[in-house]
């Protein structure tokens, strides 16, 4: 399955190209969508009493006639719903044309729980918020108990942002095509479709490059090549060595978790660089990971540069203040025109709540190439707010475009963190992450997200492809635990999903 994401307008591009260039055209490709979600209805509900299918203006609503055709001849008791005729000439025309059962109105549609409905109202081409007649019709399938079979995507959602537009479809299974979109993965509309699944309906993969998405599913595929796996000839240093800020001494679990972490991610070699008063009770907690007194900007970047340190995460328990801020400054000064990887996470980001332009003017100065210095900031909503205020208040603005962006704005990678994790690039690329779990929601949680990413970044991959890696590995993680998941059962279990990651290197999941 394809990891690039379409947006609908580049899918409707897609279709357009695939028609020109053939071997299908577009009464040929909607055959073969219609097909499809008839194929799933009668095999996922066989003992289905009667199968209304409610069909809107363009070709979604033409996708449900084929889909409508196709039952009858099965058998299946089929009652189409629909207001208006298809545009003449269009292919949703000529799939009408093609199914000869009565079309009833929207006030007939009464579904019993259990029926199916196959929601083809609207699909990549909705463009205002839902009004009547459609607005009723999706709160009476919604609340009538029977399981719906989303064409393309839930009506009412948008593929773009997956944000609902008024009201939307809920969805059992949502049958799509090609490609997904934002809006299949992005909350509230991932949770919307139900089920997604993807189907082939004879697009040629080759109009990907005509289209030139930047945007993409997380999954091994888009970034394990540059996974830093050790050969004979790795030493310690060779492995990248991490620095990790600690907070004062109630406050240095975080940076001993971030640690560990970046160490479990493959780093051969880890510092937490403590403030004097929080030396012993770091000392008492840290084995393999080293620790170095650190209580000014001039000490740590000595220290950096002496002990050849190729990557720093600075935020969890530090502190928020001009400290931090002094510190994360004095770091991206550091990064600039080197190999470098700055992790910013919590308290790194929050200090520059009154500031940002001083924080983006900073790692601009770094650059983000491969083999130069690079940064990545790791916020939650709430810090993401803190830097990006006019961007979360954006109305209508989704997730991914807030990201990507920030991304731009800053200069840096940003993970924004979340169940759909967003993670973007300055110039551009943006991927969801999919495999988090609501176990992941848990205190310290963030702090070993943000030690992975710096354990990555340490061993020299790419800031975006790290930052991907690093959410989808920690998420991994997590699923693999389950209830009764805390961050300090995390680092444990990276090995393993690591392990697994190298021992199915070359397949795609
Ligand atoms: N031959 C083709 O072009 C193919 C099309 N496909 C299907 O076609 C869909 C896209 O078709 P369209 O571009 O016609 O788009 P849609 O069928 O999603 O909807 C477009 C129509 O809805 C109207 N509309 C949009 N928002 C509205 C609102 N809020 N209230 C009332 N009316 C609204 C528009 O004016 C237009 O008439 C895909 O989602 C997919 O299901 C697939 O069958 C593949 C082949
Ligand atoms: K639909």
């Amino acid at each position: 399955m394809g990891i690039e994401l379409l947006s609908p307008a580049q899918m409707a591009e897609a279709d357009r190209l695939a028609i020109t260039r053939g071997p299908f055209d577009g009464p040929a490709l909607m055959q073969n969508a219609g097909s499809a979600v008839a194929r799933e209805i009668l095999s996922r509900y066989p003992q289905a009493q009667t199968v209304h299918v409610l069909a809107g203006p363009g070709n979604n609503g033409g996708d449900g006639f084929v889909a409508a055709r196709l039952l009858a001849e099965a058998g299946v008791d089929v009652r189409v719903h629909c207001e208006g005729h298809p545009r003449p000439g269009s292919d949703a025309e000529g799939a009408l044309a093609e199914m000869r059962l009565p079309l009833l109105g929207f006030d007939a549609f009464a579904p019993q729980a259990s029926d199916v409905i196959v929601d083809a109202l609207f699909g990549a081409g909705l463009v205002r918020e839902i009004g009547a007649p459609h607005a009723p019709v999706i709160e009476r399938a919604n609340a009538s108990g029977a399981p719906i079979v989303a064409v393309d995507l839930p009506s009412g959602l948008s593929g773009e942002t997956g944000l609902v537009l008024g009201i939307a479809i809920r969805a059992d299974l949502t049958v799509t095509f090609f490609r997904l979109k934002p809006g299949h993965l992005l909350y509230p509309g991932r949770d919307l479709c139900g089920e997604t699944i993807l189907v082939d309906i004879g697009i040629p993969a080759d109009v990907l490059a005509d289209i030139g998405s930047r945007t993409f599913r997380s999954v091994p595929e888009l970034w394990r090549t540059h996974i830093p796996w050790p050969d004979s000839g790795s030493h310690k240093y060779a492995r990248g060595h991490v620095g990790v800020f600690s907070g004062g001494p109630s406050a240095t679990g975080a940076a001993r978790l971030a640690a560990i972490s970046a160490a479990r991610a493959g780093a051969g070699a880890v510092t937490v660089l403590s403030p004097r008063q929080a030396v012993q009770v770091n000392a008492m907690h840290l084995t393999s990971v080293m620790l170095k007194r650190t209580d000014t900007p001039e000490e740590a970047v000595m220290f950096a540069a002496d002990r050849k340190m190729t990557s720093a995460l600075i935020g969890p328990g530090f502190g928020v203040g001009e400290r931090c801020t002094e510190f994360v400054l004095a770091l991206a000064r550091l990064a600039a025109g080197r190999p470098f990887g700055l992790v910013l996470d919590a308290d790194a980001i929050t200090s520059f709540e009154n500031a940002p332009h001083r924080l983006f003017e900073a790692l601009a100065a770094i650059g983000s190439e491969t083999g130069r210095g690079c940064a990545v900031l790791t916020p939650h909503e709430g810090e993401f707010r803190r830097l990006f205020p006019d961007l979360a208040d954006a109305a209508g603005l989704s997730k991914l475009e807030r990201a990507r962006r920030a991304a731009e704005r800053s200069h840096a990678v940003v993970v924004l963190k979340g169940p759909d994790t967003v993670i973007a690039a300055a110039d551009g690329r943006a991927a969801i992450n999919t495999n988090a779990t609501p176990f992941l929601a848990t205190a310290g949680s963030g702090d070993v997200l943000a030690g992975i990413v710096a354990g990555l970044l340490a061993q020299g991959m790419p800031a975006f492809e790290a930052a991907a890696a690093g959410v989808w590995l920690h998420a991994e993680a997590g699923a693999r635990f389950g209830p009764g998941l805390i961050a300090e059962d995390l680092p444990g279990l990276l090995p393993a999903v690591l392990a697994g990651l190298r021992d199915s290197q070359g397949s795609s999941s």
